[in-house]
């Protein structure tokens, strides 16, 4: 089956067109304030405004409130919810929507344990842990903790056109991630390694 391609953390409407363009399945739109790729809700609907159909648009959430969430909902096209915070499973369900939840890799343990909590997930996305920052590290983890799940698994963390390959060929994901991998600087998307890093997949 082939790989799909999130590409996270657009903040211009040009980048979320050319990623749409280049194959991407999804895009992500960070609405985590500290993030230097974060985007408001007004932002996020002028990017996602002409987007063809069939593409996901993935709302991306850092313990935010649930008053916060809702309201996005209320301005944006959102296709899905992304949790990547401490977020419990009962705060994720509330909204109705279907929902990946991200989880922080220290140990294998970590992914057993959040396909149980997090049973009604869409997918669990696995990304590198660093003490204090929730994302968007541009770090790759050991990628032999990871084990089969009952759900579809996304490969995030310091993807670049130089270890994707490898990835997908060790890990089978269902999809992977791509945020800085893909960046001429943070926040601003590369053409070029947006289309590199899609040949990259298209290929593995
Ligand atoms: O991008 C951020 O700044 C960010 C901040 C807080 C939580 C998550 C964040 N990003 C998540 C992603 O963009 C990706 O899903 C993932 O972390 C991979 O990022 P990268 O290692 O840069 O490819």
């Amino acid at each position: 089956m082939r790989t799909r391609v999130k590409i996270c953390g657009i903040t211009r409407r040009q980048d979320a067109e050319f990623a749409v363009k280049s194959g991407a399945d999804a895009i992500g739109l960070v609405f985590y304030e500290p993030s230097p790729r974060a985007v408001t809700a007004a932002q996020a609907a002028l990017i996602t405004a002409q987007l063809p159909p069939f593409v996901a648009i993935v709302g991306l959430f850092v313990n935010a409130s649930a008053e916060m969430v809702r309201q996005t909902l209320e301005q944006v096209p959102l296709s899905l919810l992304q949790f990547h915070g401490d977020e419990s499973a009962e705060f994720c369900e509330q909204f109705n929507m279907p929902y990946i939840k991200a989880v922080r890799m220290q140990t294998a343990a970590d992914l057993t344990h959040a396909d149980m909590q997090f049973s009604k997930a869409s997918a669990l996305l696995l990304d590198s842990y660093q003490h204090g920052v929730p994302g968007g590290t541009g770090q790759t983890f050991d990628w032999s903790m990871i084990t089969a799940i009952s759900k579809p698994l996304i490969l995030a963390g310091g993807l670049t056109t130089d270890n994707v390959a490898a990835a997908i060929k060790q890990v089978s994901p269902y999809a992977v991630d791509v945020s800085g991998g893909v960046e001429e600087s943070k926040g601003l998307k590369s053409n070029n390694k947006i289309s590199a890093f899609m040949r990259e997949v298209a290929n593995a």
